[in-house]
């Protein structure tokens, strides 16, 4: 049978949670160390462990069908690539810091100035843009060390938590784009692989919004139960149950993790007590 192949990164930030939603979708794999090549057992698929960096490549070329990549790394070096589903993991930013002592008011201030980075065609498209020259050396990894060693004037890396750029004296002066971990696709897919793709968007689709979300119950009085349904959206409506004691119910109901403390604050305040919050294991709408 047809398998398509899918290329994880093989060692770095991504890895272990490229391998996480696939094992959430149910897919398992041989996992053998040292191993750049292995099968899923209960679908169609083949892994391919790839350095972040060169799939964009495979991609273009038709060696992988589809990747678990950075969203930041199309931007540099895979345009051309189709996005077919956001992941919302490894979030981080790509930016442009100095050294905290220098002054800062606009980009114009990088005008004629040496920009250490590992990412060349994301600062320079950003460069262009705003009208700005300036000269970039190219550095494959301890990006935020250049400014220290005299070797630039500025610095364009990743930024998440920005302790690393705290711990090198720079501050963040541009962010250039956001970025989190993708589905990206190749374009030379073919039919009969692209609708064992959809199978999986199918479920990678459900495990993302069974994260996004919070299965609750709680205890009710029946005299205040209009007023905590009204604070509840759930699938479709809440469920509501009787309880063994006379005047109470049990509701039960599906709660956004972002919104999650506003409503239980809420529904606290309308009555309901006991409230239990369960983690869904997959979200089928
Ligand atoms: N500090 C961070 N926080 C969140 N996401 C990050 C961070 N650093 C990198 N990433 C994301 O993870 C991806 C992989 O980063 P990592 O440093 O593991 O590999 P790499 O050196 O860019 O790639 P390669 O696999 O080619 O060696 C990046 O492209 C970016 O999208
Ligand atoms: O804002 P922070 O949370 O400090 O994260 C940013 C740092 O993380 C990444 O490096 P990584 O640790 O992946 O090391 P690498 O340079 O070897 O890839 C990136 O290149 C930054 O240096
Ligand atoms: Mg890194």
């Amino acid at each position: 049978m047809e398998k398509l192949k899918i290329a994880i990164q093989k060692s770095g930030r991504l890895n272990e949670d490229s391998l996480r939603i696939l094992k959430d979708c149910g897919i398992s794999i041989d996992n053998g160390r040292d191993q750049l090549k292995a099968a899923a057992r209960d679908f169609p698929l083949e892994v391919l462990y790839l350095r972040n960096g060169d799939i964009p490549q495979y991609l273009r070329d038709g060696v992988v069908d589809v990747a678990i990549i950075g969203e930041n790394v199309l931007f540099e070096k895979g345009e051309d690539i189709t996005v077919c589903e956001r992941l919302g993991f490894s979030k981080c930013r790509v930016s442009l810091a100095m050294p905290k002592a220098q002054s800062y008011t606009n980009i114009k201030d990088l005008e004629g100035k040496r920009i250490a980075t590992s990412y060349p065609n994301t600062v320079a498209h950003f460069l262009k843009k705003n009208g700005v020259n300036a000269d970039l050396h190219i550095i494959n990894g301890s990006v935020e060390i250049a400014p220290n060693i005299g070797l630039s004037d500025a610095i364009c890396d990743i930024v998440s938590s920005g302790s690393t750029l705290f711990k090198n004296n720079l501050k963040e002066v541009e962010i250039l784009l956001k970025s989190e971990a993708v589905l990206a696709v190749s374009p030379k897919i073919t039919a009969s692989l692209t609708a064992i793709l959809e199978q999986l968007r199918f479920r990678v689709q459900s495990v993302l919004k069974a994260r996004q979300n919070r299965y609750v119950l709680m205890n009710v009085p029946n005299d205040r139960l209009t007023e905590v349904i009204d604070l509840l959206p759930g699938m479709r409506s809440p469920t509501v149950l009787p309880l063994a004691e006379e005047g109470w119910s049990s509701v039960h109901s599906v709660i956004a993790r972002d919104s999650f403390w506003e409503v239980i604050d809420k529904v606290k305040a309308a009555g309901a007590e006991g409230i239990l919050v369960c983690p869904i294991e997959k979200m089928v709408l």
